[in-house]
């Protein structure tokens, strides 16, 4: 039953992206794509860097934390590093990321609503599951869509539609939420209305990807929905 305290205008579904929107996972990663250029004999790359280069996945993430160094890696060079960096993040994956700031308080009174909220993010699932349960939201998602959930991640539309059937939205009353061009351009493909966080990972300032909104604080999102014009 949903209550009636918030509302969320023409919406009964929204889809959030997971590194960048909701959690702040710029300095784990960072650490892990460290400690493969390391075991390369490559110098460590700052976390403003890693904010740059995320955003369709760790193998694209890993190709151009070497990429930076001049290197490019072979596809079995690429499996292994690969390979390295999940052993790494996946036993540090909630060292020091957190949700952002509102993330908690507006994910839960959008559930208390009673809409359907899914993740659909370049993660893979089950480490996109277990850091969300680590941080205590898991359980908020009527599905967790990663990058290996759908044969198509983001920027294909396929991962949009695939998280909005698994969530039991429809297109026509749902939105994302992201913070990449990835996100924003498969919300568009999709048909949906896209909210671009401008606090997230991407090279290009937020302003430039194309979103319908863009927001410095999640917990700006209620009032923003409430008020939707189409
Ligand atoms: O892992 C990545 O590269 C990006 O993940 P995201 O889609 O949740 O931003
Ligand atoms: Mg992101």
């Amino acid at each position: 039953m949903g209550s009636c305290f918030m509302s969320t205008g023409p919406f009964s579904c929204i889809l959030f992206d997971l590194d960048g929107t909701l959690v702040d996972t710029a300095p784990d990663l960072t650490g892990a794509l460290n400690h493969v250029l390391a075991l390369n004999k490559l110098a460590p790359v700052s976390v403003d860097h890693v904010r740059d280069i995320v955003g369709l996945g760790a193998r694209v993430t890993i190709e151009r934390g070497f990429f930076h160094y001049g290197r490019t890696l072979t596809d079995d060079a690429l499996d292994e590093a690969l390979e390295q960096f999940l052993a790494h993040y996946s036993a540090n994956i909630c060292d020091t990321s957190v949700l952002y700031s509102g993330v908690e308080e507006s994910v839960k009174g959008f559930r208390d609503a009673g809409l359907k909220l899914g993740v659909c993010t370049n993660k893979t699932e089950h480490l996109s599951v277990s850091l969300l349960e680590q941080l205590g939201l898991a359980h908020c998602f009527d599905t967790i869509c990663g990058s290996d959930t759908v044969p198509n991640r983001k920027p294909h539309p396929d991962h949009i539609h695939a998280a909005l059937a698994r969530a039991g939205g429809n297109a026509a009353a749902s939105i994302m939420i992201g913070d990449s061009q990835a996100d924003v351009d498969s919300a568009k493909a999709a048909g949906l209305p896209v909210i671009a966080m401008s606090y997230g990972y991407t090279a290009v300032p937020a302003h430039a990807l194309g979103a319908d909104v863009v927001l410095d604080a999640f917990s700006d999102i209620p009032n923003v929905l409430a008020n939707w014009k189409r």
